[in-house]
């Protein structure tokens, strides 16, 4: 048997296993790396983070990621190298972790490496019927697996197309097997570049869980940090704070097809973006307001969006607990806007249900792979509208 096969046949009969995941999400801050031991499989898995990090990118990472991310038209050579460029930078990220952890790597058991979306294409959005549901996540596995000396998981979003699925969320995986919770019906919001949240209803009900995303969690509002500032983000909110709220150009913004479509419904920075919101400041005629103003209305819209559809699925539901994580959690304009807008609905940081709110994404990576190795399609099949299966391409260092 090949050596290869013969170490992920021990692996898979581990009680513990050292998984290690991966985020890189739409905001291009950095690679999320979590260390995670976990124990079991289905609804018996246990994950500890044994180390957590986000190790920040470089200015040149950010800029050929902005060459190609969510853009029709780009150069393929560059495309063609970028692909390895991600898995080399990520497996040189890994190392520093490990390094840094004082973490040999020959004990480490898997890597699961979402890659970086660069293109999010369901047909909802395409319009275009002679093309598949598609999405493409680049940072090659093998170069991963090779360059760190671990099997690697990767390219997880292919096989959920394949079975019928939009390629995402996946989110819906990993929480329906850790936070199935008997008494709360709970939603689990994640406020990344999208915003999205996976519905969990207590054991007792009839309900199935199913995840969606919702719409703009941070990405417009960093888009237009930073055109307009040269900055990342806008930082604990502060200029949206100093702006006022339109409500003319909130209106509009808020008109918008993929809003009123029902769950679950996959989107993208392909959709949200700064051309949306010259089209939409045109069509309100609010071409003169100014950027504090524009960002105080940019973050009402993604708040709006999601206590909207949080509304929309919570009522006649008793019990309803939200749990947020991801980077939308330390804007505290955003984190207000939201509560407000749901004052009978318990909001709060996924925190309180042990699990930390920046390391979550990455730690739902881990357990994909964990499925994909030890697990069964069969503890995923209580899901609704998400295939029955186990993702992920396996790659071997030699
Ligand atoms: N202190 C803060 N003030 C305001 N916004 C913040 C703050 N900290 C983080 N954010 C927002 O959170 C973003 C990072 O969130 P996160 O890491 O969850 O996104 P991501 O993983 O890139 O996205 P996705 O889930 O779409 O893949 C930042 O780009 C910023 O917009
Ligand atoms: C195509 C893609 O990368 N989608 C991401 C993105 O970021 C948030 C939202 O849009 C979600 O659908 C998804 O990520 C999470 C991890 C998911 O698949 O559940």
């Amino acid at each position: 048997m090949n050596s290869q096969i013969e170490k992920l046949y021990e692996i898979s009969k581990k009680e513990n296993r050292l998984i290690i995941g991966l985020m890189s999400g739409t905001s291009l801050d950095g690679l999320d790396i979590a260390l995670c031991k976990i124990q079991g499989s289905g609804f018996d898995t246990k994950l500890e983070i044994v180390h957590f990090d986000t190790l920040p990118y470089q200015d040149e990472f950010r800029n050929y990621i902005r060459q190609i991310f969510a853009k029709t038209e780009i150069n393929q050579q560059d495309f063609s190298g970028i692909n390895p460029y991600i898995a080399l930078v990520h497996a040189d990220l890994i190392k520093k972790a490990l390094t840094k952890w004082q973490v040999s790597s020959d004990t480490i058991d898997l890597i699961a490496s979402h890659g970086q979306t660069v293109y999010h294409a369901p047909q909802s959005l395409t319009k275009n019927i002679n093309l598949p549901n598609s999405t493409l996540q680049i940072g090659d596995g093998d170069h991963i697996a090779v360059h760190t000396g671990i099997i690697t998981l990767s390219d997880f979003r292919q096989k959920h197309i394949a079975a019928g699925g939009e390629g995402a969320p996946l989110a819906a995986y990993g929480d329906f097997l850790l936070f199935t919770d008997v008494v709360e019906n709970r939603i689990l919001l994640n406020i990344g570049g999208i915003s999205n949240f996976t519905f969990l209803p207590n054991k007792h009900t009839e309900l199935k869980a199913f995840a969606t995303d919702l719409g703009p969690g941070n990405t417009m509002m960093n888009q237009y940090m930073f055109q307009h500032f040269g900055r990342e983000m806008d930082l604990d909110a502060q200029i949206a704070m100093s702006g006022s709220v339109n409500d003319v150009l909130l209106e509009h913004l808020l008109q918008e097809e993929f809003l009123e479509l029902d769950f679950p419904k996959t989107t993208g920075p392909e959709l949200f973006n700064l051309q949306y919101l010259k089209k939409k400041q045109s069509s309100s005629n609010t071409q003169n307001l100014s950027p504090a103003d524009v960002m105080a209305t940019l973050n009402m819209f993604s708040a709006s969006s999601i206590s909207n559809g949080i509304k929309y699925l919570a009522q006649g539901l008793d019990n309803v607990v939200v749990y947020i994580s991801g980077g939308g959690l330390h804007n505290p304009l955003l984190m207000d806007n939201i509560a407000k807008a749901l004052p009978t609905i318990k909001v709060a940081s996924i925190d309180e249900i042990d699990m930390n709110p920046d390391a979550k994404e990455a730690c739902l990576f881990a357990i994909l792979a964990n499925e994909a190795v030890a697990g069964s399609p069969n503890n995923v099949s209580g899901l609704k509208d998400s295939p029955a299966v186990c993702m992920g391409k396996l790659s071997f260092p030699h």
